[in-house]
């Protein structure tokens, strides 16, 4: 209750909620829904969530008006009712004017440049929380894309992290999330914004260690995928992911010796491993890709609409890392 109080006296709260998705996988709508509904039920908050997206054309008419006056988004996630206080808007400058929160949902080649548009157009005091599970992949060396943010806005950036299938998150399947942040207020907030009882967040002084994990999953999905694929059976498969959970561990700890061994056992951990492995989209094109020897780019367009598979990208990072450092180590 105390912190409630104290958001009270920082008045009411915007939100911009950055992101869109792929027809079967629409995390940024799943997302503006699970807070439209919250801000509801919390007065500090300003109950208009402003949504940016990527603007396209369905039959005819713009997606963000479709969105506005049929309150779903008819492309990304069709059959799912967005709450009536999500506005869909274009023009992403304007979607975070007055914002005092921003929440990035965005597939993370996209991220530099819409920290770019954004510079000098958001609120002083501004916080931020990534949703994003990537790496950055536009500078030698890794780089973590919350400090990508935080580094290019000079705001507080949370990381939020978990087995959280937007499909499933949509039909209010239950799930859990776990919330890394840096600034226990600010993480006592993301929580009043995101939990529901569908939607179960866990709160962690781990903000690496929760990015690291959902980046780096990515990379065991594709080993999961690709044993599918092949027809190694289910124990094989149980060893990638076990082995995989010992290596994201093993790595992490190269990367950030602070992070914590707990992180793992959280939802963003262990579960997005067992999820990702099962359903994600990473397992599914490296799956393909084992059966039909296609170019990745080629699956990429059949499969993922041209977006880019996030295993294989944080894969490339973590060998160019690798090599690096033997390279420095010799
Ligand atoms: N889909 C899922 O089940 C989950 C996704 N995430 C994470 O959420 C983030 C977003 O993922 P998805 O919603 O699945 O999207 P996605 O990876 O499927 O990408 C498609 C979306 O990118 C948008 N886009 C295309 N060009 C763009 C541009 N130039 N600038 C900005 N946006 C553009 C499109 O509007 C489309 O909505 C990713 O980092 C993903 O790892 C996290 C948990 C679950
Ligand atoms: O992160 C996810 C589930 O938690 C989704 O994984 P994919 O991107 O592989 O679909």
């Amino acid at each position: 209750m105390t912190q409630l109080k104290t958001h009270i006296l920082f008045g009411t709260q915007r939100y911009g909620t950055f992101g869109g998705a792929l027809p079967d996988n629409n995390r940024g709508s799943v997302v503006a829904k699970i807070i439209g509904n919250n801000v509801m039920h919390f007065k500090e908050f300003n109950p208009q969530v402003k949504m940016w997206v990527f603007e396209e054309t369905v039959n005819g008419r713009p997606l963000t008006e479709l969105i506005n006056t049929q309150h779903e988004n008819v492309k990304y996630l069709p059959g799912i009712k967005l709450p009536r206080n999500v506005i869909a808007e274009p023009n992403l400058a304007k979607a975070a004017q007055d914002a005092t929160i921003l929440i990035f949902v965005l597939p993370h080649q996209f991220v530099r440049g819409a920290c770019k548009q954004l510079k000098g157009h958001i609120m002083p005091g501004c916080k931020a929380i990534s949703l994003i599970k990537g790496l950055d992949t536009d500078t030698a060396g890794l780089n973590l894309l919350s400090n990508v943010i935080s580094n290019s806005l000079d705001i507080d950036v949370s990381v939020l992290s978990g087995a959280n299938i937007a499909n499933e998150v949509a039909q209010e399947k239950f799930c859990e999330t776990t919330i890394g942040y840096r600034n226990r207020h600010n993480g006592q907030l993301f929580y009043e914004l995101f939990n529901t009882p569908y939607f179960r967040v866990s709160i962690v002084n781990d903000p690496n260690g929760v990015e690291m994990c959902g980046a780096l999953k990515n990379v065991v999905a594709v080993g999961a995928g690709i044993v599918d694929g092949l027809g190694l059976g289910d124990n094989t498969k149980a060893a990638i992911i076990r082995i995989g959970l010992m290596e994201m561990i093993k790595f992490a700890k190269l990367l950030d010796p602070s992070v914590k061994d707990s992180t793992f056992y959280e939802s963003c951990g262990v579960a997005d491993v067992i999820t990702s492995c099962a359903g994600g989209r990473n397992r599914r094109v490296a799956k393909a890709f084992a059966e039909t020897g296609k170019p990745l780019d080629k699956l990429e367009k059949e499969m993922l609409h041209g977006q880019k598979l996030q295993g294989t990208s944080t894969c490339k990072e973590l060998i160019a890392y690798l090599r690096d450092r033997r390279i420095e180590d010799e």
